[in-house]
């Protein structure tokens, strides 16, 4: 039998990106990204030209079908395999990343009569528009006792679904009027695949509020809201939820003609980017934490039970594995306060210096920041240079830095940003293992563990733990393809199971990260004087972070 092969589609911010995987082993035979054409909308809406407003953030639905016509042609290509032995397709997105449709699944954006109200636009996961409205559901969900509200860490996102569907009635009742289904973003491209409209459970638990065994929150919450979302789970969010790995149907004739693909290949439902990582790192059991490092982190854990966490972004049953309860924390920005320091606080003699060694700032810095031992700079941050996603969840903190004097280094900084990124993790690893949900060994992926060795010590040394680290870089659309493999079927040549792809397909970097116990004593120290000033000024007992916001705001305006 000839080898057969499945493809994995990731959809990141930025750009989407495919690889083709050999199914009998997870080798990552060629990869090609496109970059959206579109961009992240977030200044000017293209049909008007007009500008939108600040915290918005929208995409164009036609760049993710440029992406299955530019760079699945292209593995293909690449590879030299015949497309007949490509059994299964999975997708991975961002989210949520949701858009109105009509009743042939058209986005209204495409369509003239809606396309130049920003309302008709995909509404990116970073669309932070809907605070006011997301805030209101938790005051009226917290006032109600809704029994939900813990299995989200006690509140929801703005960046969710209910937030954004309810903005949309707000500013334009007339798009939301028009709009036949709110989709994810993920749902809408498999049905441009299939045909076939399917939500998947991942997107539906985690963003939005729907439950195994209880589905939605009830009418009365919706119409406690406002009166006129009392249907909205039976009418614009309708549909059966079925679990990942499921075949969602087979490519169109017409989505071959665009793909180079074979009419009739299994579709997976759709997943989100970092759930889609878990197995593609081979984490199919609990006491195993994933960290998808980049730009920000997002931690994804199994668990035998629904626990109920501080903080963290969600739990859902069968939303990462199915048989297990998946749970979901996060720290909203990692690389990028190590990139806020690199672009504007560090002095010109350090990046002239890199320059002249011809490193990158961040490699000059890792160097010489490595030099030092644990507590050795006498600094020490909270990391909260975009608000606290998990534990305290609220976005309205920011950053500190204790310690600084006339002899303090930029190296000395920038280790200590990197300490108080892991301390941040530390938080959501406490969290999550003092409540009964085990964190044996940590998992990396994503662009960080591949960029800064120092980095993963400091995670290993803080949280006292073992890190592995994936193999593939490209772990999120590996996860994506293996679920297509299972969407496949074994008899096609693909898996039965997600956990039986895994086993096959999963690998991680043989050397890992393991804790030094000098290290491991010191941070021991440093952790609690961090947890000190968390709480203190996370938890109300001094709002000065709060107090600059605000005066901030009033002499702005
Ligand atoms: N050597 C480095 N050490 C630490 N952080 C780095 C380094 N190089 C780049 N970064 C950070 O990595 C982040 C990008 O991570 P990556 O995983 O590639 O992106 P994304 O989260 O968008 O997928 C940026 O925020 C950048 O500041
Ligand atoms: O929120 C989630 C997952 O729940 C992500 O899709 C979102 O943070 C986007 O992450 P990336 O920027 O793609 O790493």
């Amino acid at each position: 039998m000839s080898k057969k092969y499945a493809i994995g589609v990731d959809y990141g911010t930025q750009s989407g990106r495919a690889v083709l995987v050999d199914l009998a082993d997870g080798t990552e035979v060629a990869d090609h990204v496109t970059p959206y054409p579109h961009h992240v909308i977030d200044e000017i809406l293209p049909v008007t030209g007009k500008k939108l407003d600040y915290d918005w953030a929208l995409q164009h639905p036609a760049d993710y079908i440029e992406v299955l016509k530019r760079s699945v042609p292209e593995v293909i290509r690449q590879s030299g395999i015949d497309p007949a032995d490509v059994v299964g397709v999975g997708i991975d997105f961002t989210a949520c990343t949701m858009l109105p449709v009509n009743e042939q699944g058209q986005p209204l954006c495409l369509l003239p009569e809606y396309s130049e109200n920003p309302h008709s636009w995909t509404k990116l996961w970073k669309h932070h528009a809907a605070q006011d409205e997301a805030n209101e559901i938790n005051r009226i969900a917290a006032e109600r006792g809704e029994k939900w509200l813990p299995r989200y860490g006690g509140k929801i996102s703005s960046e969710w679904m209910m937030a954004k569907v309810w903005q949309i009635l707000n500013e334009a009742p007339e798009i939301y009027e028009a709009a036949d289904q709110f989709l994810e973003a993920t749902d809408w491209v498999i049905s441009q695949m299939t045909g076939n409209i399917v939500r998947n459970s991942c997107t539906a638990g985690y963003k939005a509020i729907w439950h195994k065994a209880d589905g939605y929150p009830d009418k009365e919450f919706f119409k406690a809201l406002d009166p006129r979302l009392e249907n909205l789970t039976t009418t614009k969010l309708r549909g059966d939820i079925v679990p990942l790995g499921t075949k969602a149907g087979e490519l169109t004739a017409e989505m071959a003609q665009l793909t180079g693909l074979i009419a009739g290949t299994a579709v997976a439902v759709g997943n989100v980017d970092a759930h889609a990582a878990v197995p593609a790192v081979g984490v199919v059991t609990p006491g195993k934490l994933v960290m998808a490092m980049g730009t920000s982190i997002c931690h994804m854990l199994l668990g035998e039970t629904e626990q109920e966490v501080e903080g963290m972004c969600g739990v859902v049953e069968d939303g990462i594995i199915p048989g297990y309860f998946g749970y979901e924390a996060g720290q909203s920005a990692v690389g990028d306060i190590f990139e806020w320091y690199v672009e504007e606080a560090v002095p010109a003699y350090v990046k002239e210096a890199a320059a002249l060694e011809n490193v990158n700032v961040h490699e000059w810095l890792e160097t010489r920041a490595a030099a030092y031992k644990p507590g050795q700079t006498g600094l020490l941050a909270l990391d909260w240079w975009n608000g606290n996603r998990s534990v305290l969840v609220d976005t309205n903190l920011t950053g500190l830095l204790l310690g600084c004097t006339l002899l303090t280094k930029p190296e000395e900084i920038y280790r200590t940003l990197l300490e108080a990124t892991a301390f941040g993790t530390r938080k959501i690893v406490d969290a999550f293992h003092g409540n009964g949900v085990a964190v044996d060994v940590l998992y990396a992926c994503g662009g960080l563990p591949q960029k800064n060795r120092l980095l993963m010590q400091i995670y290993a040394d803080v949280t006292n733990r073992e890190i592995k680290v994936a193999a593939s870089k490209q772990t999120p659309a590996l996860g994506a393809a293996m679920f297509g493999a299972v969407a496949a079927g074994a008899d096609k040549g693909g898996y039965d199971s997600i956990v039986e792809a895994a086993e096959k397909m999963a690998r991680v970097r043989e050397d890992s990260y393991l804790p030094i116990p000098e290290n491991v004593a010191i941070y021991e120290l440093l952790f609690q004087e961090y947890s000190k000033l968390h709480d203190y000024f996370g938890r109300g007992e001094n709002n000065v972070m709060k107090h600059l916001k605000a005066i901030k705001e009033e002499v702005t305006e």
